[in-house]
């Protein structure tokens, strides 16, 4: 039985007969009175228990993380990692298995996004690496997944429902418009073309959409709407180019999703797989440093003054020199006719990039000199706030 059948029950008890799911394996996804098809045969619920019996884990020592093997989001995952010291040597581009020498009982599989998401919910991996859009499409709910970073920023894009800027669409700007329309019948719905063939009748459903048809493709979809496939698309976007280029535009109300790079694990790997709740906080918590550290510099810079407390009060009186948690102070010694004086002090603290022209500016009206800017690797704070979140999903 399809992941869908629920939604397809919904559906079939919200509109009247007569509907027919014809075959599990077509490519058609109706909301519209009359077809409810669920689309895709991988979505099925005897994959989902692949690795696991009776809901517990199948027996491995090592822990395994899915990292995407291709595509956008593949070299820039191996970036963040890296940035993080977390390299993945991998001995060359086609062999699938990896490892990552600081987390020794972590074994990488290198696996298509959608794979991995598969493959958590089946109980072959533990932890992943993919786009939000990704998890929310193959995942479709299941309370097993959990994110555990939500914002590794990056692969940031949207789900987005784009129709022509031409013809009955020319004056059409908004969902309330489109659904609006005239001539969406049972006879003749609306024909959307996307390859979120979960998320796409729900997202209609949702927001009442009626007379609505779906077909599907693996790519290039904005090319449909002028093949006469479709009257819509529902897609990823991200510079909006690929839209512009086929003469499409998105609509106020059409985004189903806004999405980037998220951790995301198996719930039942976390509890029952020893080492995995400690290899997650590891991760965990170097992704949050390295992605706060990301957004700030370290300022230092020498100031006169009589004390520490009356150099950090005037640092204190600027409203973008206040650092994480106040600024560091420490007297600049010299020696000076044989004794050692203390005329300067350093201030060291952290600003963020944005801010970073206005504080330079700030620092020097009260008098701070030879100001020294770097950037900074790691921010970790006592603990991180995901963390808390995650052990509370957990119920712990
Ligand atoms: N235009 C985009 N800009 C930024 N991120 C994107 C964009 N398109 C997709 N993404 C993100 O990157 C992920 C992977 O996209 P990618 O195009 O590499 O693979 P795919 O489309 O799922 O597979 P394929 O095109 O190989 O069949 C998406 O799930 C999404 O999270
Ligand atoms: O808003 P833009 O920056 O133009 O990006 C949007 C395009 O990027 C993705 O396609 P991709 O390049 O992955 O090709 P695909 O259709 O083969 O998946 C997405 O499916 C859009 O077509
Ligand atoms: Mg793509």
């Amino acid at each position: 039985m399809s992941l869908l059948q629920p939604y397809i029950q919904q559906c079939a008890t919200a509109f009247t007969p007569p509907f027919s799911i014809s075959s599990p394996h077509s490519s058609y996804v109706s909301v519209s009175k009359r077809i409810f098809i669920s689309c895709c045969s991988s979505h099925s619920q005897t994959a989902v228990l692949n690795g696991t019996i009776d809901g517990k884990i199948a027996e491995r020592a090592e822990i395994r993380l899915g990292l995407p093997s291709k595509g956008r989001m593949a070299a820039d995952t191996l970036d963040l990692l890296k940035d993080c010291q977390l390299s993945v040597k991998q001995v060359n581009p086609r062999q699938y298995v990896a490892q990552i020498p600081q987390l020794s009982d972590v074994e990488v599989w290198f696996q298509r996004p959608k794979d991995i998401v598969r493959k958590l919910l089946s109980g072959d991996l533990d932890l992943g690496v993919v786009g939000l859009d990704t998890v929310s499409e193959y995942g479709q709910g299941n309370e097993d997944l959990i994110i555990v970073h939500d914002a590794l920023e990056y692969g940031d894009c949207r789900l987005s429902l784009a129709i022509p800027k031409y013809g009955i669409f020319e004056n059409i700007n908004s969902l309330r418009e489109l659904a609006g329309m005239p001539q969406w019948t049972t006879e003749k719905p609306l024909r959307v073309a996307t390859g979120f063939t979960y998320l796409g009748p729900k997202f209609m459903q949702e927001n009442g959409l009626r007379h609505v048809t779906f077909s599907t493709a693996d790519g290039a979809l904005e090319a449909a709407p002028a093949m006469g496939i479709a009257d819509a698309i529902l897609d990823l976007v991200s510079s909006g180019t690929t839209l512009k280029e086929n003469n499409l535009k998105e609509i106020e109300g059409g985004v189903v999703l806004e999405s980037q790079a998220v951790l995301v694990a198996s719930r039942k790997a976390l509890i029952q797989r020893k080492g995995a709740l400690d290899t997650t906080h590891e991760i965990l918590e170097r992704f949050e440093a390295h992605l706060r550290a990301l957004g700030q510099f370290t300022v230092t810079a020498n100031m006169r003054g009589g004390s520490a407390e009356e150099v950090a009060e005037r640092v204190l009186s600027q409203p973008s020199l206040a650092g994480l948690q106040g600024p560091t102070v420490c007297p600049v010694l010299c020696k000076r006719d044989g004794k050692v004086t203390s005329d300067y002090f350093a201030i060291v603290i952290c600003v963020p990039k944005k801010a970073l022209y206005k504080s330079v500016q700030q620092l020097r009206a009260i008098g701070g000199s030879g100001v020294l800017i770097s950037p900074l690797t790691y921010i970790f704070d006592e603990e991180t706030p995901r963390w808390r979140e995650l052990l509370s999903k957990l119920g712990m």
